[in-house]
């Protein structure tokens, strides 16, 4: 390191930096307070209604709706040298932060710790919200369900992979509302006690997804060693942690919390490997002007039934993003379809549809529409 005094001429920029900063400071604590005057009037509003109702519902604190609307707006406005999605990200953590002065948010996600699925839960709330590691899926929407938790985070699809059936067939029946989308890139690294070689791996373990997606790399490296699914991939990497010669399929944040080696890194077939997650809350969602909405929909079972069903969309001019079939519960050889579309079901070409499908189903029901993904 150089012992030499800083020039004048880098002096003058720390201290226009510095000068910054406090101007900065002084910025982001005048909107967090903005953030607890809106608090008071979310709680004036709820109390109002009670008055007048007698029902005394909770406040809504967190507004996905709002939240996409600030993060896109300052993608538009956004003029470098910093990248979009890099301002976006520090935007995110404020308004995280502000909304933990309202009220703190208690995340339900996929655990342990370490999977992706609390990176998704991080990405989309930021850092400020309290995330609760569950052990299952049925578990996330349980705590939502009975209020334990606020909002819960579960995978729905992988790139390579496909739809994640388990978290399908969890929606049929719940109450609760899809409130947002977040997708996270997968890279997937070979994990074991610091230290370890690669000679002394007997055994690979991660959940089936993960070992599905490297099926290729494990094939041509790994082929006379068990593979082992386990329930997450934040439980292999906490077995690694434990077991010598156990090596674990995960990612960055599983290394990082339980300390282990990388053996090797983005192991994962499809570089572009993404897994897409849904955010599960209680309350429906106003439009944001840029949304999505899911529905199930069950058809009577007769030629042409699925082209009947998604005429509409057609005709309306109203984009598809995405359509998948399940067995259904209640009936063997019938099926319903998952249909994800662009729009709220408050525009009226999306009510326009609805109400046609409702004619033709026999079961058809709004999962929720919910802002696109902003990051
Ligand atoms: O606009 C609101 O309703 C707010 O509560 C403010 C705010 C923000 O910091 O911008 C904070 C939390 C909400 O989720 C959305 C936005």
């Amino acid at each position: 390191m150089s012992d030499t005094q800083p020039t004048p001429e880098l002096l003058a920029i720390r201290n226009r930096i510095d000068a910054l900063d406090s101007e900065i400071l002084k910025l982001i604590s005048e909107r967090a307070q903005c953030a607890q005057q809106v608090a008071e009037i979310k709680v004036a509003e709820v109390l109002a209604q009670a008055k007048e109702t007698g029902e005394s519902p909770e406040p809504v604190f967190y507004r996905p709706e709002r939240e996409a609307q600030v993060l896109t707006k300052i993608k538009e406005r956004n003029q470098g040298p910093l990248a979009d999605d890099t301002v976006a990200y520090i935007f995110r953590e404020i308004m995280s932060a502000c909304l933990a002065l309202e009220r703190p948010l208690q995340v339900a996600y996929l655990g342990p710790e370490g999977t992706y699925t609390q990176s998704a839960a991080i990405k989309h709330f930021g850092h400020a919200a309290v995330c609760v590691s569950q052990g299952t899926i049925d578990r996330v929407f349980a705590e939502v369900e009975s209020g334990a938790c606020h909002y819960g985070v579960v995978p729905v699809e992988n790139s390579t992979e496909g739809m994640v059936s388990h978290t399908l067939d969890s929606f049929i029946d719940t109450p609760l509302q899809i409130v947002g989308e977040v997708e996270i890139p997968i890279h997937h690294h070979l994990l074991a006690l610091k230290g370890s070689s690669v000679d002394s791996v007997t055994k690979i373990i991660a959940h089936q997804q993960a070992l599905a997606q490297c099926r290729n790399w494990l094939n041509h490296h790994w082929p006379h060693v068990e593979w082992q699914a386990v329930s997450s991939n934040g439980e292999a990497a906490k077995r690694a942690a434990k077991e010598p010669g156990v090596a674990a399929i995960a990612g960055d944040a599983a290394a990082e919390f339980y300390g282990l080696e990388k053996l090797a890194e983005r192991i994962e077939d499809n570089p572009d490997n993404t897994t897409r997650f849904l955010i599960i809350g209680r309350d429906e969602v106003p439009p944001s002007g840029q949304d999505k909405t899911s529905l199930v929909v069950s058809s009577r079972n007769k030629p042409g039934a699925l082209l009947g069903l998604l005429a509409p969309f057609q005709r309306e001019g109203i984009s598809l993003t995405r359509i998948d079939t399940r067995p259904s519960k209640t009936e063997k050889w019938a099926y319903v379809f998952f249909i994800e579309f662009e729009g709220h079901c408050q525009d009226t070409k999306v009510a326009a549809i609805l109400s046609e499908l409702e004619e033709q189903s026999i079961l058809i029901k709004v999962l929720g529409s919910y802002p696109r993904a902003v990051l």
